[in-house]
């Protein structure tokens, strides 16, 4: 089946991506079967969230099935490598960069896709890593007068980030991430990831796809995009954003916030306009800037752009097809 593209895609015909509407993008399923029920859907619902079976079934497993297309094209050049080069090296992990904003829901995309998959036979082993245990310790962020910048790309080990991606993708044993919590808001000193020779690694994080910095020789060195095979991009108008990290928060007075370990307890006992003005001040002050100055730049650099709406269902979708 072709895919019925839109209107506007036809008109950009400079543009390296094709724009595709989720009704269109719907029937590129091509009648693989749904591998998720409720009681999945609602495991994997991040906070805030509105994940549901409609959206499975319409924008996931088209997605799904495209990225199961990449795993087998990925494989071909894989062989063709090793075919030139006289060897007979077994596949390397495929990798996708999930990115977007604080509070647009990267991670449950992230969580939704493993999961998917996972179903696929010849990739059943996918490991989730999020760049978050790559930011600095707190400690070291206040060291370096950074602890108003967390997200930003300079709070986080960039260095130490790159060689994980870079280690697991070409095919290391065993190689080790660290942990970050939410809850108290620092990275877990006893804590690691440990990644075994995935079929897949998602690497999900707010700066994913940014470009190499340049290194003091005027070189450009390697950033973490380079090592993926496939990557997403998570975008909705900020407008929207801010309000679902606004409603985060709020609703985070009643769980996280009030945990007794939680580093922001003192949150917990705000009213609903002191946690509104609390939150709004968070995200006009750290996660908006970061948002424009570092991430939005970086949307263009993914090969599939997936909008929300208001509502937070996807309605958009861009692939890069060059
Ligand atoms: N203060 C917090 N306490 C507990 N969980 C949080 C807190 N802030 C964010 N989270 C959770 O951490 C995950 C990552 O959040 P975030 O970085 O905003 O990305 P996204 O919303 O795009 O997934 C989400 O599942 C979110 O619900
Ligand atoms: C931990 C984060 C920087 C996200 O990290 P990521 O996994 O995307 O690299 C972010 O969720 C965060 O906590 N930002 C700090 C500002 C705030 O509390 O909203």
């Amino acid at each position: 089946m072709t895919a019925q593209r839109t209107e506007s895609a036809n008109s950009v015909s400079a543009s390296p991506f094709v724009e595709l509407d989720r009704q269109t993008w719907s029937r590129l399923a091509n009648k693989i079967e749904q591998p998720l029920d409720e009681e999945d859907v609602q495991r994997l619902r991040g906070l805030g969230d509105q994940l549901d079976m409609r959206e499975i079934r319409d924008v996931y497993l088209p997605l799904s099935r495209l990225l199961n297309l990449y795993v087998g094209a990925a494989g071909h050049l894989h062989s063709a490598t090793t075919t030139f080069l006289g060897e007979r090296g077994s596949r390397t992990p495929f990798v996708i960069g999930v990115a977007g904003s604080v509070a647009v829901g990267k991670s449950t995309t992230a969580r939704v896709l493993r999961e998917m998959l996972r179903r696929w036979p010849d990739t059943p082993n996918v490991e989730l890593v999020t760049t978050d245990g790559f930011l600095y310790p707190n400690a070291e962020l206040e060291r370096r007068g950074l602890m108003g910048r967390k997200g930003f790309p300079e709070s986080y080990d960039r260095r130490a980030l790159l060689r994980f991606v870079s280690t697991v993708k070409s095919g290391a044993e065993e190689v080790r991430a660290p942990m970050y919590s939410h809850l108290s808001y620092d990275i877990l000193p006893d804590k690691e990831v440990v990644v075994r020779r995935p079929d897949v690694l998602i690497v999900e994080g707010l700066n994913v796809l940014a470009a190499a910095r340049p290194r003091a020789d005027g070189r450009s060195g390697l950033a973490v995009s380079d090592f993926f095979d496939f990557s997403i991009y998570v975008d909705a108008k900020t407008s929207y954003i801010e309000q679902w990290y606004v409603e985060r928060f709020r609703s985070l007075r009643t769980s996280s916030f009030a945990d007794p370990e939680s580093y922001f307890r003192r949150y917990a006992g705000l009213s609903d306009s002191e946690a509104t003005a609390t939150a709004s001040r968070i995200w006009k002050s750290i996660n908006e800037p970061n948002l424009l100055q570092n991430v939005l730049p970086t949307r263009g650099r993914a090969q599939l752009v997936l909008t929300k709406e208001s509502d937070h269902s996807i309605r958009r979708m861009l692939l890069r097809k060059v």
